[in-house]
């Protein structure tokens, strides 16, 4: 996947990956990520997600990267906030009160401009990229924050009955990639909602990674 490709989706709002509402297995099992108010969240590749506003009303504070600045801004008005925006070489920092975000390629940004992680939350991240750039964006991950626990949900469908993103990422690659760095536990299994459940009878994992 291209920048291009997904500054197209925004730019045309084909952004079927967005949720109205905080995501259901989020809510479920957010107990799983261990965290308490004040701790520091990271959302990798998190677009413009109702779950930011659902972590910050948990007392949370909230940090993402995002490619796209449409979506940022997209963010930060949903939420009604007015974001103090500072230039960072390749990337630019939009932060309000307990929200931080990175817009641009995540793979730009370090462990010390992202700052401290006390946990990550994937969804639709690791399953929005090919698989030749999933090593790469794992690795990346676990160097930025230090191998912050993680709660990740993927999707595992024939990818033959659609091509991704979302793409299906099997058990064994999330091992695969995981298991040098986390205990790697699934916690949940259930049918995907909707779309994808027409599509391809998608199934969604949740799991955490300690
Ligand atoms: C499938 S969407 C998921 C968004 C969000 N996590 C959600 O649940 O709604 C993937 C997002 O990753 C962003 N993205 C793709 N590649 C990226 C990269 N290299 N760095 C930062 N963001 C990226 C895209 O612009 C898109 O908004």
């Amino acid at each position: 996947m291209t920048p291009d490709f997904w500054h197209d989706r925004w730019q045309t709002n084909r952004i079927g990956f967005h949720e109205a509402e905080a995501n259901r297995l989020l809510v479920a099992h957010f107990s799983q990520l261990e965290v308490s108010a004040g701790d520091r969240v990271f959302l990798p590749l998190c677009g413009k997600t109702r779950d930011v506003a659902w972590l910050l009303a948990q007392g949370l504070q909230v940090v993402g990267a995002e490619l796209s600045r449409l979506a940022i801004e997209q963010l930060f008005e949903e939420l009604e906030l007015v974001p103090d925006i500072t230039e960072l070489g390749p990337l630019t920092r939009f932060e309000a009160q307990d929200i931080t975000m990175f817009v641009g390629d995540i793979f730009d940004l370090d462990a010390q401009t992202l700052g401290r992680v006390d946990a990550i939350y994937d969804r639709a991240a690791l399953v929005a990229l090919p698989q030749d750039m999933r090593a790469r964006y794992s690795q990346h991950l676990i160097t930025i924050t230090g191998g912050a626990r993680q709660l990740l949900i993927s999707f595992d469908y024939d990818q033959s009955r659609m091509d991704g993103p979302p793409f299906s990422v099997q058990t064994s690659e999330i091992t695969h990639l995981y298991a040098g760095q986390y205990s790697v536990v699934p916690i949940a299994r259930t049918p995907a909602t909707d779309r994808m459940q027409e599509r391809c009878d998608a199934i969604e994992t949740v799991w955490v990674l300690r």
